[in-house]
């Protein structure tokens, strides 16, 4: 057998201890000047969003301050309509995105100018149909996810070339069926969860080549259980969100081991306090705490996890209730 960059799973498997985990995210935004808070002040608000996702899907939203959150997301959208990830930072797509997912959760997306959201969005639109993160230009397939994921949410998907948009997703496309994050760019799995999100929210999965792609990604799974972003690479638990989300919209999530991607997941817990991370014994983060829930949520509807929507990464009740319909290969 080739060599196999894998881990050893410990042998007892933590049932999912969802106390913990509320506590640990609800602790995380409350004491602020606990060290690590404040080394994630860059990227605040999609901090935020991966712990309330969390928190929504352990049916824990109401014990959150959405009063302050509301406020720090007003403050957070500059006069150019996009948003920032904290207070005097330069706005960009990434927490532009965030910040309306975290808005469509509370039900309170009158508390932004959408208006200047929309425009600050068809902005970053290149001539190509590819988008640019902020004013300073870097183009990313992962943009054009966070551009066309962001309008849909908003309704407003009228504000952008479509059809341009899709074609530079196709441009990404590799011989492996993959997607990479600029034309000629290796496949990995968050990218393709970025394409596959993409053209499930414009109605164009009809242009992948699903058995390829399924495949390929079904080979992320290792003798662990766990799941890599790309071959030769060790598991991660964020993997099996990228992985899973996309096979669930290509209908070919039974074509991953379940019972060993869960035994996996579910050694990532930390038990003393509470949250995920990428490999059993490494530090957790909300990050990692919030991929392993929703892939738990994908796995198997036992666990008392609220139901994920693959495309979107929201739970799913939120991505009704705005009357969205992303579309999936059955
Ligand atoms: C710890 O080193 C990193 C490296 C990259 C990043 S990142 O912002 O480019 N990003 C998201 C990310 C976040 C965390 C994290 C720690 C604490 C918190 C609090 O909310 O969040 C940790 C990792 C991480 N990564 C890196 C990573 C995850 N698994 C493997 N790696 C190398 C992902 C990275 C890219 C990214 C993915 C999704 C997304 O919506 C935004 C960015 C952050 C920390
Ligand atoms: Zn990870």
């Amino acid at each position: 057998a080739i060599l196999q960059h894998d881990i050893e799973l410990p042998s007892n498997i933590p049932e999912l201890l969802m106390e913990k985990h509320a506590n640990y995210l609800i602790l995380y935004g409350t004491n602020k000047d606990e060290y690590n808070y404040s080394q994630t002040e860059h990227m605040r608000m999609s901090g935020m969003y991966w712990g309330l996702t969390a928190l929504d899907l352990m049916g824990k939203l109401e014990q959150t301050n959405k009063e302050e959150v509301l406020e720090f997301i007003g403050q957070c959208q500059n006069d150019s309509g996009g948003i920032s990830a904290s207070m005097q930072h330069d706005p960009h797509l990434l927490y532009t995105l965030s910040a309306v997912q975290i808005l469509s959760m509370y039900d309170a997306l009158d508390v932004i100018n959408v208006d200047k959201i929309v425009n600050y969005v068809k902005e970053r639109q290149q001539a190509d149909g590819s988008f640019a993160g902020d004013q300073w230009g870097e183009v990313d397939v992962r943009f054009s996810f966070c551009a066309v994921a962001t309008l849909s949410l908003l309704n407003r998907l009228d504000a952008i070339d479509i059809e341009k948009a899709v074609q530079f997703v196709l441009k990404c496309m590799n011989f492996d069926g993959g997607f990479g994050s600029k034309p000629g760019s290796e496949s990995h799995a968050g990218l393709i969860y970025c394409c596959v999100g993409l053209l499930s929210i414009t109605g164009h999965l009809h242009l992948i080549d699903a058995d390829r792609l399924g495949w390929w990604l079904c080979e992320r799974q290792l003798p662990s259980g766990g799941l890599n972003g790309r071959p030769e690479k060790l598991p991660d638990v964020c993997y099996s969100w990228w992985v899973l989300s996309a096979l669930t919209i290509l209908g070919r999530l039974h074509w991953i081991d379940k019972k060993a991607l869960i035994d996996y997941i579910l050694t990532c817990q930390d038990v003393e306090s509470g949250g995920f991370s990428d490999r059993p014994g490494d530090m957790v983060d909300p990050f990692h705490t919030l991929f392993g829930l929703t892939a738990l949520s994908l796995l198997d509807k036992n666990f008392s996890l609220k139901s994920i929507n693959p495309t979107y990464c929201m739970p799913e009740y939120v991505i009704d209730r705005l009357g969205l319909k992303p579309s999936r290969l059955d």
